[in-house]
């Protein structure tokens, strides 16, 4: 899209500076028909609260109904459609199948009309004005740490032995016994990185090469960035188990990004019964979602948008081979099948 016609449309969007539109833009991800709207629509007034300069670009697959669509418009956000990324045909069980539909977000290397983006989940909410992340030095990828040490990492060796880079003091890694520690590794959830028709290109062959594990595209994006990347504090990605298991690492009066991604966390479908859900941490956070999501004010006003819509390449619809699609399917994934949610 022209740079003109980019400016216009997030103008109209109640987003943006006419002159900080092309240095940046946010960037989050929709598939299906579930409540991860919601998640977007909560994260468009979040922007607009601490009144960011950026846009929010929503990256929807074609499953993504036109009804949710005009809803997110109305919030100013601008659509980019994306086709579906799948790992290689066969190897798609080795991949947690919840997270297979991640691999889309590769797409979002494509949009080089912004020279900078931050890619947030949908369940993220950004209490904070974080603009100032469109200005961190290019040539790196910028992310947050994760935390090893909840049961959806019982399947790594990190797990096994008690191992968090998060405190590497509490249990050492073995190098005389397992070599090296392994490189940093940041929650994908969060992230700051510069779109680059090649680099999307590449990602997309080194990605037909290798074998699928089971965070998916976090993973893999992962191995992929291992040289550039540089953690950033913890403060622009709360990952919400570091709550209870680095408790000394939170400072929740500083925090300005909550992602809601523990188990049963997630704001629009919270009963509080899961493990850690009855915190009073928790439920401040809970609400504090809520507050922002419902507060009409930062609604945009209901004029009509005139301006030109941001659509990307219309999806192939024919892209996806059977074998693969009915895989898919029976792991509850696919292009008409409702992606069930992690947590
Ligand atoms: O049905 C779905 C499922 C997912 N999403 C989108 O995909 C994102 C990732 O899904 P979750 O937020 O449920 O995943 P988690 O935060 O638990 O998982 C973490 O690991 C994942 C591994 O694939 C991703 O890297 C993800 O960004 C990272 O935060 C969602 O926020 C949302 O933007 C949808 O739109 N619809
Ligand atoms: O790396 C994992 C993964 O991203 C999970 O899906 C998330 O729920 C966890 O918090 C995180 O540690
Ligand atoms: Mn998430």
């Amino acid at each position: 899209m022209a740079p003109e016609t980019t400016r216009r449309a997030a103008a109209i969007a109640g987003f943006a500076k006419p002159n900080a539109i092309q240095r940046g833009a946010f960037v989050t991800f929709l598939a299906g028909d579930g409540d991860y709207v919601k998640g977007v629509v909560g994260l468009a007034k979040g922007l607009r609260k601490v009144r960011s300069a950026y846009p929010l670009i929503v990256a929807v697959l074609t499953n993504v109904p036109a009804s949710h669509r005009r809803e997110l418009e109305l919030q100013g956000c601008l659509i980019r459609e994306i086709e579906p990324v799948y790992p290689p045909e066969n190897q798609t069980k080795f991949a947690m199948p919840y997270y297979v539909i991640n691999y889309s977000k590769l797409r979002i290397w494509d949009f080089v009309e912004y020279r900078k983006m931050v890619y947030l989940d949908a369940d993220i909410q950004v209490y904070d004005n974080i603009d100032h992340l469109f200005d961190l030095p290019d040539g790196h990828f910028y992310a947050v740490l994760d935390c090893f040490c909840e049961k959806t990492w019982s399947h790594s060796k990190q797990y096994e032995i008690g191992y968090c880079q998060q405190c590497p003091d509490r249990r050492p890694w073995p190098v005389a016994e397992l070599g090296p520690p392994p490189s940093l590794y940041f929650n994908a959830g969060m992230f700051v990185f510069e779109p680059s028709i090649s680099t999307g290109k590449s990602l997309l062959s080194t990605l037909e090469i290798t074998t699928p594990t089971l965070f998916a595209e976090q993973d893999f994006l992962n191995m992929y960035f291992r040289d550039i990347y540089k953690p950033i504090p913890l403060d622009y990605n709360l990952v919400m188990a570091m709550l209870w298991r680095h408790p000394g690492k939170v400072d929740l009066e500083k925090v300005k990004v909550v992602h809601y991604c523990a188990a049963g966390s997630k704001p629009w479908k919270f009963t509080g019964k899961e493990e850690n859900m009855d915190r009073e941490d928790i439920r401040m956070l809970v609400k504090k979602w809520w507050d922002v999501y419902n507060d009409k004010s930062l609604d945009l006003p209901r004029r009509k948008l005139t301006g030109p819509r941001e659509v990307g390449s219309p999806a192939a619809s024919g892209g996806v081979k059977k074998p693969l699609m009915s895989a898919l399917s029976k792991a509850g994934i696919g292009r008409f099948v409702k992606a069930p949610s992690a947590a």
